[in-house]
């Protein structure tokens, strides 16, 4: 029997997904469940490796118990236990901190995938990303840019898109992954526009905004300065801005990218719209790194996730904070509590 979906009074059940059992994902969910104000937030399940969880725990010495994850018994946990779903049928081989295999990169997509899962069948309201490293899952044969693109594929959808919030900024990105010398042949109008649309869904629908004011930056400097430096302003930026603003949509015309985050961050704006990953993620990263919140709006369940990567840097070495799960978690346990699935993008 699977657990009954989250209501309005309840702590929602949210899965973690443990991410690459090489980089700090299981020790920043491990420091986030040994503390108060994530258990105050939701009824958290690990979705991983349960002796990576395991080991974890005790090299950080937590007073934490793992169990395994039984849908069916309704999650009656006793204080410091820690539920753990671990789909691997068997326990990874040996790996080495802080470097990238096709062992954990595939584990990470274990992971992510019975996640998903669990959260189609309602045993999850949600669930909560750890970084997975990309290099690593695609050594191991898993060719998508990041989980924003394997999650739509595994829930079938075609309308999605990255939206990250972070201080006073919340950015929804036309491209995610991209080559900066392979962006321009992408920034069509039609997937501006939908970037757009998105925008204006994750602002009314995720943060309850209403008529919110969409800044839409431009590409080039100073917004191509009328085809001087690039013209994707007139050719395509332009034109998305028109259809969204004939279907309803407050959106702006291309602005120039260097002044419109501060403008943003300023109130001028609800959201703002990016062209590529660095121009949305420097002014986000500057302003609230380690705080910053990752959604994939569109999909028919919800999923939020930390703002930092695999950090192999660090990997290993008890450093790593786990503020921004803990800001992930909030997020996805507000949306679970009101939660109803998107079906369109319309307004
Ligand atoms: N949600 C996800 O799955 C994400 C995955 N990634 C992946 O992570 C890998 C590494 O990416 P990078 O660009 O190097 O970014 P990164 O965030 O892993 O590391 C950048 C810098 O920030 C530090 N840092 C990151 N998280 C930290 C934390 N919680 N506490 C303290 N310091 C922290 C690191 O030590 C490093 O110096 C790549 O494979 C990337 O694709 C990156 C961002 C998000
Ligand atoms: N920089 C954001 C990032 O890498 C996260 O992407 P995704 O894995 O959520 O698609």
């Amino acid at each position: 029997m699977a657990l009954k979906r989250t209501t309005k009074a309840a702590r929602p059940v949210l899965g973690l997904t443990m991410g690459d059992p090489a980089g700090i994902g299981p020790e920043v969910i491990a420091k986030a469940l040994a503390d108060r104000a994530l258990t105050r937030l939701c009824t958290p399940v690990v979705v991983g490796s349960r002796p990576v969880m395991e080991r974890t725990i005790a090299w950080l010495k937590l007073p934490l118990q793992v169990v395994d994850f039984n849908p069916s018994n309704g999650l009656r946990l006793k204080a410091g236990q820690v539920a753990v779903a671990d789909p691997l049928e068997s326990p990874l081989p040996k790996f080495r901190m802080g470097a990238a295999t096709a062992v954990t990169g595939a584990a990470s997509i274990a992971f992510i995938k019975e996640a998903v899962t669990l959260a189609q069948a309602g045993s999850l309201g949600g669930i909560v990303t750890a970084p997975i490293n990309k290099e690593a899952m695609n050594m191991a044969g898993f060719h998508y840019p990041g989980h924003t693109e394997l999650l739509a594929d595994l829930t079938k959808t075609t309308e999605f898109g990255m939206m990250i919030v972070g201080g006073p900024l919340k950015i929804m990105f036309t491209t995610t992954h991209v080559a900066i010398n392979a962006l321009s042949p992408l920034l069509t109008t039609e997937r501006i526009g939908k970037a757009i649309r998105l925008a204006h869904l994750g602002l009314t629908k995720y943060f309850g905004i209403v008529r919110p004011r969409i800044g839409v930056a431009a590409l080039n400097p100073h917004a191509g300065e009328h085809g001087l430096f690039g013209n994707e302003e007139s050719t395509s930026i332009a034109p998305a801005v028109k259809l969204a603003r004939a279907a309803g949509i407050k959106a702006s015309d291309p602005l120039p990218a260097d002044t419109l985050f501060g403008k943003a961050a300023r109130g001028d704006y609800d959201g703002v719209v990016a062209m590529y990953h660095d121009q949305g993620l420097i002014p986000l990263k500057l302003v609230a790194f380690g705080t910053c919140v990752n959604l994939t709006v569109g999909l028919p369940i919800i999923r939020t996730s930390v703002d930092h990567g695999t950090a192999y840097d660090i990997a290993g070495k008890g450093v790593a904070e786990h503020g921004s799960l803990l800001e992930a978690v909030k997020v996805a346990a507000r949306l679970a509590k009101s939660w109803s699935p998107v079906t369109k993008t319309s307004r």
